[in-house]
């Protein structure tokens, strides 16, 4: 399979380099910075779970008309709020009928991309896997999470499911495939609705910020909101019991993790929280429900994103 990576960060970076090393042909396309130069001298490096450092060439493109047309698969990790404008410019240079695998955080995205592409097959997933650039070429995986992967027409996207679940399983990417897209979707919000604000806003790692009474209780006030809401849509969830699981995600394995919105906050960047506490918010409104935890963290993180040069 010919996979072209559009969004060469931390995670677009780790998959890549994972699944080069078990023969994956790979591509990664991401404007020039001073990662993706890094990693053209020399080579991708991935910080192992036991610590042991791992060096991968990868091909890499900063201009979208000078890639190939013939991938197999489009995976998409630039940030949600990046998907328009970094699609609108590459798909112009891809075939129509390469399929997309979005594995960004947040709803939206599979909406966003089949609206600039509507024939496509768009397929949607939610990873637990996690990672951190270190500098510039050097990725740490620090999370170690199950991804799940669905479509709105699963029967239709049934073998590509299955060939992308295989691929990244062999990878060490432990990848399910799931009937029930929105299920998938929503699952995984869940764990980001329970985790990310919290720990942009306290600058702790997901492990940490779970260590305390008090940040067990926050992410119990956040998931059951967020729960609320999903079964009030009607969408049934991956595990039986939200806030144990998503404590044990936060002892087991992805405790490590700086997570991704936390990042952002520490690069003085924008962050996806309209998308993840924000979707909250928003739907809550649409079905008249009170969401005030998730509420708080949106306008904490708010505050943080429009006040970066004003911190003491
Ligand atoms: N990090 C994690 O542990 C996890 C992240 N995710 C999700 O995966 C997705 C990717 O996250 P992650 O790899 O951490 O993010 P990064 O910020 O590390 O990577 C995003 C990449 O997109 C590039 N990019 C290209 N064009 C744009 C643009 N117009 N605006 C913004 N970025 C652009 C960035 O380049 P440049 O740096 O030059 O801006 C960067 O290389 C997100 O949706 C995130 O929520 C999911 C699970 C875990
Ligand atoms: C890995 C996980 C679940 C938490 O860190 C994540 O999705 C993120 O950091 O955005």
């Amino acid at each position: 399979m010919k996979v072209l990576i559009v969004g060469s960060g931390a995670m677009g970076s780790l998959f890549a380099g994972k699944l080069k090393q078990h023969g994956v042909d790979i591509t990664l396309l991401n404007r020039p910075n001073s990662h993706i130069k890094a990693i053209q001298k020399t080579g991708l490096q991935i910080v192992e779970q036991d610590g042991n450092l791992a060096t991968i060439d990868l091909m890499v493109k900063t201009n979208a008309a000078d890639l190939n047309n013939d991938y197999d698969l489009i995976l998409l990790f630039v940030k949600a709020f990046a998907t328009e404008s970094v699609l609108s410019n590459v798909l112009p240079f891809l075939s129509r009928t390469t399929p997309i695998l979005t594995l960004q955080n947040g709803v939206g995205n599979m909406e966003k991309i089949q609206k600039l592409s509507p024939s496509r097959n768009v397929v949607v997933g939610g990873t637990s896997t996690g990672a951190g650039i270190v500098k510039p070429g050097v990725v740490e995986q620090r999370a170690w999470g199950s991804t799940f992967i669905g479509s709105t027409v699963p029967e239709k996207h049934k073998q590509l499911l299955e060939q992308i679940a295989s691929l990244f399983s062999a990878g060490g990417i432990k990848t399910h495939v799931s009937e029930n897209v929105q299920s998938v979707i929503w699952s995984k919000l869940i764990v980001n609705v329970a985790y990310n604000g919290l720990t942009a806003v306290t600058r702790l790692t997901n492990g940490e910020a779970i260590r305390t009474d008090e940040g067990k209780e926050l992410v119990a006030k956040l998931v059951t909101e967020a729960v609320q809401i999903a079964e009030r849509k009607g969408i049934l969830l991956l595990y039986d019991d939200p806030i144990n699981e998503c404590i044990r995600l936060g002892i087991e394995e992805i405790g490590k993790n700086t997570s991704s919105m936390l990042t952002d906050v520490l690069n003085k960047r924008k962050t996806e929280v309209e998308v993840i506490n924000g979707a909250i918010v928003k739907e809550g409104k649409k079905h008249n429900m009170a969401t005030p935890y998730n509420e708080m963290i949106l306008k904490l993180v708010y505050m943080i994103e429009n006040s970066y040069e004003q911190r003491l």
